[in-house]
């Protein structure tokens, strides 16, 4: 029961299983302990063969204990929560707070218009009161066809909210609404004939895009619609321009309404002024110019941001997302509601592991329970005043950001595109706190994990969120190397933060609960797994070749602690796999994956970070492509893995592949030629772990040797490794 004797507007429950997992997590540690003890007292004698790499692989293993022992505190005891909508609308539907919606592009290439635009319609289309709506559009690449795109949609929402509105649609974004249903039956004939209609009309309106995107510029006549399109006389780069403000739909204005008369959102477009001289820094700068600008536009007193790429898939998360911010128990502590990150391309076997469907089901919600989730960058509801640097429980001093709340807006849309202008400048944050204290954090590839851990620390807490009915779906990348890529960002950002002064262990300190420190440090940390791994694929099957035994023998009773470890491991996250709701495959896929990313991703993301700290490095941001070639699509339905393109990258899987199959052979010869049965005796762990890592293999053997099309691996590459992998062999051999 709430304040006042009222009910609560959320409930949460407590994750079942946890005997189970307690289980697991006792009779696990006691095998580790077993471990160790046979680590410590087999290790060969000084001068003996094999003392390094006994050393080397023991000190890998004590990592992943580490590692493990954060694992275990994130799911720990995961909660869920519920909300109850209809006391919501009870109590609050006339006070409902205004709500600002920042949708991300930044390229018009590999963020098709079409796309963005969709996102856009989704989220106009909110089951809300319009007048409380307003969406952004911020565009960094500064495209006038992602303009045009725009102007389309505010045209056609006039349409569709009233269409999603009458006969309460879901997905209410057009694309995927269309794809997914049939044309509804003739029991409802009007809908039927609506439906129809709409649809042509959207048909029409891709098209339109689309062949202005052919043409790669607009016509005259296009021109000549909008007095928005001036504005790229002035900007002709991308990347240098003054800053282009046009409110396309004013809520305010009482012309501005669909077809059946009903007020529409506000829509507004914005590309930040570029200028070389100015560092952009990426989603951030672009988030704060959209913070800035909104307050003086719209104001609304929660900011939901979005990327591109993710639409809104339940028309009420917008309510979901207010029962806990209005909660009169614990509303006014949540700073931000987060929402998970799903996906609508991910293939029945989810080959790259794209999904995320463990860390968002599990971990997030055991972050949640530790404290609250991190901030992932998009699906999230922020209050504004938290993302401008207010500490709980104090009073907001800094007025200039934010008018109270009461206060109309009475300037006419030209006067605020004005005004909105200076503060999307580049030259307005000088000598500000912005980027610093106030806004998205700069400096760091992942600004969402860092403004998050920050709004943390200054006393809020947030909330985390999974509706049954999905509340956003995005575009995962269909690629091997574009998710090698992602990852690498990742991992390079996120181990950034854990070296920087925002480690949560200091910057935490007294700050979050010491269970939020240790489960920020799952991402944090993931970067700097990459050396174990890296040593335990490479030096056991190296020392195979050679001969050097680093597991217990088979007939030892040593064995027993790690097979039970590996085991009772695989055993658990193939049962939390297949709960989040994989397939056994998917399960081997994300196991391959997950050596591929600490090998790869981890490994970059890890040598630069180290290059950044000693400053031989600076921050990028590799913008993941939202679309494929035809031919890569095709392969990425058929879940054939995609070598196309020369990355170093490859050079090391491959290497790594060639590596592990050259000693698993040798080691199968050294047991038939070499015949003392204590060979097989005290190699055989080794030779399953080598034979296991072949398995892992087999699409990159299938794309060195056998693959013809584009997506085999680049000849450079398949030389390379092969050079390397000699290089090794011989090195390990003499
Ligand atoms: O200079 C830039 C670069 C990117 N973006 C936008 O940022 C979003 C995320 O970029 P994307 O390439 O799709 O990255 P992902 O790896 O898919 O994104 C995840 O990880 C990022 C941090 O690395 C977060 O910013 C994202 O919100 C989160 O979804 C997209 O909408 C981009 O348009 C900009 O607005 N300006
Ligand atoms: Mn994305």
């Amino acid at each position: 029961m709430g304040r006042d004797g009222q009910l609560p507007l959320f409930e949460t429950k407590a994750a079942k299983g946890r005997l189970l997992f307690g289980l697991y997590a006792v009779s696990t540690f006691v095998g580790i302990c077993l471990i160790c003890v046979y680590r410590l007292t087999h290790l060969p004698e000084e001068g003996e063969v094999g003392r390094w790499p006994w050393i080397g692989l023991f000190l890998s293993e004590l990592w992943y204990i580490l590692y493990w022992f954060v694992i275990l505190s994130v799911r720990w005891s995961p909660i869920y929560r519920n909300t109850f909508k209809d006391r919501l609308t009870q109590r609050y539907e006339k006070v409902l707070p205004g709500i600002d919606i920042f949708v991300c592009t930044a390229n018009p290439i590999i963020e098709p218009p079409t796309m963005v635009i969709n996102t856009v319609l989704s989220v106009m289309a909110y089951d809300y009161q319009p007048e409380k709506l307003s969406i952004y559009l911020s565009n960094d690449g500064g495209s006038c066809l992602t303009f045009y795109a725009l102007l389309e949609a505010s045209q056609f929402s006039k349409l569709w909210l009233p269409f999603c509105k009458k006969f309460k649609v879901e997905p209410r974004c057009p694309e995927a609404y269309f794809s997914s249903t049939l044309k509804p039956h003739h029991d409802d004939p009007l809908m039927a004939e609506e439906w129809s209609s709409i649809k042509k009309l959207y048909k029409d309106m891709r098209n339109r895009i689309e062949a202005v995107m052919n043409m790669g510029q607009i016509t005259e006549e296009i021109r000549k619609q909008h007095k928005g399109f001036g504005e790229w006389n002035l900007a002709s780069e991308p990347q240098n321009h003054q800053t282009i403000l046009q409110i396309l739909i004013d809520g305010r204005d009482g012309k501005a309404v669909d077809v059946e008369g009903q007020p529409l959102p506000t829509l507004i477009y914005l590309s930040r002024e570029k200028r070389p001289k100015y560092h952009h820094n990426f989603k951030a700068g672009a988030m704060n110019a959209l913070i800035r600008v909104s307050s003086r536009i719209s104001n609304g007193e929660i900011i939901l941001n979005v990327d591109c790429d993710m639409y809104s898939n339940n028309s009420e998360s917008v309510r979901d997302a207010l029962c806990f911010f209005m909660d009169e128990e614990t509303g006014h502590e949540i700073a931000y509601v987060q929402f998970p990150q799903c996906f609508n391309n991910i293939t029945k076997n989810d080959l790259y592991a794209n999904s995320l469907n463990v860390c968002m089901e599990v971990e997030l919600a055991g972050f949640d329970s530790n404290g609250g989730p991190s901030y992932i960058g998009t699906g999230c509801f922020h209050r504004r005043e938290t993302l401008c640097g207010k500490k709980y429980g104090e009073k907001c001093e800094r007025e200039q950001t934010t008018r109270n709340n009461n206060e109309r807006i009475e300037e006419n849309a030209s006067v605020l595109e004005e005004i909105g202008k200076v503060l999307a400048s580049c030259s307005y944050e000088d000598y500000t706190q912005w980027g610093k204290e106030m806004g998205l954090k700069y400096g760091c590839p992942v600004e969402d994990t860092l403004t998050g851990l920050s709004i943390q620390c200054r006393g809020w807490k947030s909330i985390y969120f999974t509706p049954e009915r999905k509340a956003f779906l995005g575009v995962a990348p269909t690629t091997l190397l574009q998710t090698l890529i992602q990852h690498k960002r990742w991992s390079e950002g996120d181990f950034q933060i854990f070296l920087s002064s925002h480690c949560p262990f200091t910057y935490g300190h007294k700050m979050i609960p010491l269970k939020l420190q240790i489960s920020y440090c799952l991402f944090l940390l993931l970067a700097p797994n990459c050396l174990p791994t890296l040593y335990y694929v490479a030096i056991p099957s190296l020392c195979l070749l050679k001969g050097i035994s680093l597991f217990p023998k088979i007939s030892s009773l040593w064995i027993l602690p790690f097979a039970y470890v590996m085991s009772s491991s695989c055993a658990y996250s193939l049962g939390e796999f297949i709960w989040c709701g994989g397939t056994l495959l998917g399960w081997w896929n994300d196991q391959r994956m997950w050596v591929f990313k600490r090998t790869t991703s981890y490994f970059f993301g890890f040598s630069e970070t180290i290059l950044k700290q000693l400053g031989f490095a600076k921050s990028s941001f590799a913008v993941t492509s939202k679309v494929a070639d035809e031919e890569e699509s095709k392969r990425f339905e058929k879940e054939v893995m995609e070598f196309g393109a020369p990355s170093p990258m490859f050079t090391i899987l491959a290497a790594l592949a060639l590596l592990n199959l050259f000693a698993f052979i040798g080691g199968i010869k050294r047991m038939i030629m070499d015949v003392p049965a204590h060979v097989l005796d005290s190699l055989l762990l080794q030779l399953l772990l080598c034979g296991v890592l072949v398995f892992i293999n087999l699409p990159v053997y299938q794309g060195l040797f056998l693959q013809k099309d584009a997506s085999r691996v680049p000849y450079s590459v398949t030389y390379q490794s092969i050079a390397f992998t000699l290089l090794a062999c011989s090195i390990a051999l003499y």
